[in-house]
């Protein structure tokens, strides 16, 4: 058999830390002369530039200690991993062309292709491997596809539906590392052949409650683009805590087949039923919201994002009824610890001489724990209470004593437990990497699956973006204990922190700055700060529009604030993407280019003439036709439509930087001048005079409103009455033309200084 195993991503992030140590983890254990491997790493940058980095990559992916085998095999996987661009068609038709060259005729060749890419280019990726990879010789085709899978569940029907086109159920194989992890796979094992013990223990007849915990210490810094999108719920609950408590809470079947396992699952997650929005709890720790203005930009979504949540679900069956299952999960939390945790009933009460009148006796708690990863145990293992039976172990795992440096593991004593580990620890991608070429199914998430699981969210967990999570402290869980009343959950104490930062804000501002202004994010800070934050804010959507579609189209006002701005960006910003930005003009006065009253000049003059932007991608406004300025009969405003038709994908501009006057125009839109009433034209020339008797020519709201970004930069104290004045008009009217602004489906951020915020100088 040869197997060709392609890593698409094979540079980025998750393939370097995990895929490639997997990748030789595998062939050490398989290859031999019957059973061989071509190994490709594919990406979108230069053969030259991906072979240096694969080859990074490789240098540092290397053997466990005193693994001779490995070390021997390690140069032939080396040898036997290539990089290849893969950026267009016809480079995958060149991959795949290659197939079959150095194999044998009757040998059985089979291809895996794990997608490391974003799920946005899954389609582009799957048409691709569809339409050259496929073929007659080749016996099995897998792709393999990490999460998100969607974004809710009619998204993740139309990922589904769209990965449908090109594979069948069988090929895709969807990945959980949480099923790969060596407790999580012990699980079923362990019930299995504690059947006779466990199975009748695990019921609301016994069991008082169900924890399933995932803390980490770590944050989100760094992946907070992504993190934006999700946050905790989507990014851990509804995946990986909700397998594991299908883990143990579905029946058991008599006969483990993969199907068997799919479909108990598949019943369990079914009767996993709504809960009452009391029965969820968010969180989010304190430095998240300015981690996220300085990495992506300042939404008022993150202000909801959630980097804590606890949920109390319900399962709806004869054996589940009425116990609570509290799935937990957090980032920055006071410990690292993931595990499952059963408590069982109390079976004996104090009723005489109890210690301060309490009547629940608790010399022998009862439990079992699935500890997954770290915890206070010295390795992830499973725990039993010495009370509650004496286990039978699986294969596949060694009991030890357990011996900890804490003098509580769970609430008990480290010697109550019955403790055993996996024999081997396997890293969770080893075991993806080998479960794929294994074909065992059960560690991957079917489609049907993956649409229970988020039914599970759809139905349960929608309300919880609607409030705005509880602020706790990095380390600190004070202001996140909670308590189960029934079935809803409760902070066990005030809310101190946001009421400490409130007054703290109050006390140093004599303001309390709301987050949103105008129902969009406010920004308000002093004016070099918020011209700091704003320039990074550019900065950060240049990066990200160029990382996702290869150019940065940025309309910018004339006047004189964005020149300081230009300033902060020219001086802070050497790395600027700027052979990719393209430059338009918002509006501009009807002069020559070499006029004072220039906008372009402006531009050109305090930024363009300091970051190198190609001359052919900077798009003055034409007003000047060799000397006649603005003639109507030239149209240049259809000219530059037209050009930013051509130029500009579907008119989508990455960002569109605003100002706000004091009579409330932005752009040239002037209040009373009928052109920018216009539902049509996306620029026109504006007859209204300004002081300086100038006609204009301007973009049009129905343009600026089709933005991914804008932003409106407003400061100075002379500010303060035209903000105060639109601050409470929610209809949309000519009189203060800002009102047109509202983009249909970008984000509007509000940048206001001091100033003009308070009206103080
Ligand atoms: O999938 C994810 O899991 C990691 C935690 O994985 P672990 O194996 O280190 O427990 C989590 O940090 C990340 O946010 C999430 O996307």
């Amino acid at each position: 058999i040869h197997t060709y195993i392609v890593i698409i991503g094979g540079t980025g992030d998750l393939a370097r830390k995990y895929l490639w140590g997997s990748a030789l983890q595998l062939f050490v254990q398989h290859y031999n002369e019957n059973c061989t491997f071509s190994f490709y790493a594919g990406a979108r940058v230069t053969q030259d530039t991906g072979h240096k980095a694969l080859g990074h990559i490789l240098e540092n992916v290397q053997c466990g200690a005193r693994d001779q085998k490995c070390e021997k095999l390690r140069p032939t996987f080396i040898e036997n991993t290539k990089y290849v661009m893969l950026k267009t068609d016809e480079h995958y038709k060149e991959l795949c062309d290659q197939y079959g060259s150095g194999t044998k005729t009757d040998e059985n060749i089979q291809q895996i292709f794990y997608l490391s890419v974003p799920s946005s280019a899954y389609q582009s990726v799957s048409k691709n491997i569809h339409t050259n990879c496929r073929r007659d010789f080749i016996s099995t085709t897998r792709v393999v596809l990490e999460k998100p899978f969607g974004h809710d569940k009619h998204s993740a029907e139309v990922q589904a539906a769209v990965i449908g086109q090109y594979f069948n159920d069988n090929e895709v194989r969807r990945v959980d590392h949480y099923l790969a992890k060596s407790v999580s796979k012990q699980i079923l094992s362990f019930r299995s052949v504690n059947r006779d013990n466990v199975e009748s223990l695990l019921s609301n007849e016994f069991v008082d409650r169900v924890e399933i915990v995932m803390k980490e210490q770590i944050g989100v810094k760094g992946r907070i683009d992504f993190y934006d999108q999700t946050g905790v719920i989507r990014d851990v609950m509804q995946n990986h805590l909700t397998e594991l408590l299908a883990l143990v809470a579905m029946e058991l079947p008599m006969n483990m087949s993969a199907e068997n396992i799919e479909q108990y699952k598949l019943r369990l997650l079914s009767q996993v039923t709504p809960v009452n929005k009391d029965a969820i709890l968010t969180g989010q720790y304190m430095e998240y919201i300015k981690e996220a203005r300085e990495e992506v930009k300042n939404t008022s979504q993150s202000m909801l994002t959630p980097t804590f949540s606890a949920v109390l679900l319900n399962i709806n069956s004869a054996r589940w009824r009425r116990v609570p299952f509290i799935l937990t999960s957090g980032k920055h939390m006071d410990e690292r610890s993931s595990h499952i945790r059963i408590l069982f009933r109390e079976r004996e009460f104090c009723v005489s001489g109890c210690v301060d009148g309490n009547s629940t006796f608790t010399k022998y708690p009862r439990q079992l724990v699935f500890q997954i990863g770290h915890g206070h145990v010295p390795s992830a293992g499973i725990l039993v209470s010495r009370s509650l039976f004496k286990p039978k172990w699986p294969p596949g795992m060694n009991e030890l004593p357990m011996t900890s440096k804490d003098s509580r593991i769970h609430g008990q004593s480290p010697g109550d437990f019955y403790y055993a580990v996996p024999t081997n620890d396997i890293p969770a991608y080893t075991t993806v990497v080998s479960d794929l070429y294994n074909d065992v199914r059960e560690t991957f998430v079917s489609a049907n699956r993956m649409l229970a699981l988020w039914d599970i969210r759809d139905n349960v967990l929608q309300d919880t973006q609607s409030g705005a999570p509880r602020l706790y402290k990095k380390y600190e869980a004070e202001n996140l204990h909670f308590v189960a009343e029934g079935m809803k959950l409760k902070y066990l104490s005030e809310d101190l922190i946001s009421h400490f930062v409130q007054q703290e804000e109050s006390r140093s501002q004599h303001v309390i700055i709301p987050h949103t202004f105008r129902n969009r994010t406010l920004v308000c800070k002093s004016t070099q700060k918020l011209l700091s934050d704003l320039a990074l804010y550019i900065y950060a959507c240049a990066l990200t529009a160029v990382n996702n579609r290869g150019d940065f189209h940025l309309a910018l006002s004339g006047g004189r604030t964005p020149v300081v701005l230009f300033k902060e960006i020219v001086s802070n910003y050497p790395m600027f993407p700027s052979e990719q930005t393209h430059i338009w003009q918002v509006d501009e006065r009807c002069a020559s280019h070499d006029s004072e009253h220039s906008n372009f000049l402006s531009i050109l003059s305090n930024l363009v003439n300091f970051v190198h932007i190609p001359y052919f991608n900077i798009h003055p406004m034409p007003v000047d036709f060799a000397g006649k300025i603005c003639d109507p009969e030239n149209r240049g405003d259809n000219l530059y439509e037209k050009l930013i038709n051509q130029n500009v994908p579907l008119g989508i501009f990455d960002l569109i930087l605003l100002g706000l006057g004091t009579d409330g125009h932005t752009a040239s839109l002037f209040p009373g001048v009928k052109q920018i009433e216009d539902s049509i034209k996306f620029v026109s020339l504006i007859s209204k005079k300004d002081n300086s008797n100038i006609d204009r020519m301007t973009l049009l709201p129905p343009l600026i409103n089709k933005a991914r970004e804008v932003t409106v930069l407003v400061t100075g104290v002379e500010k303060f009455d035209i903000l105060h004045k639109i601050s409470s008009i929610n209809s949309v009217t000519t009189e203060f033309p800002i009102t047109l602004i509202s983009p249909v489906s970008g984000n509007l951020s509000w940048f206001i200084d001091l100033e003009a915020w308070t009206g103080y100088s």
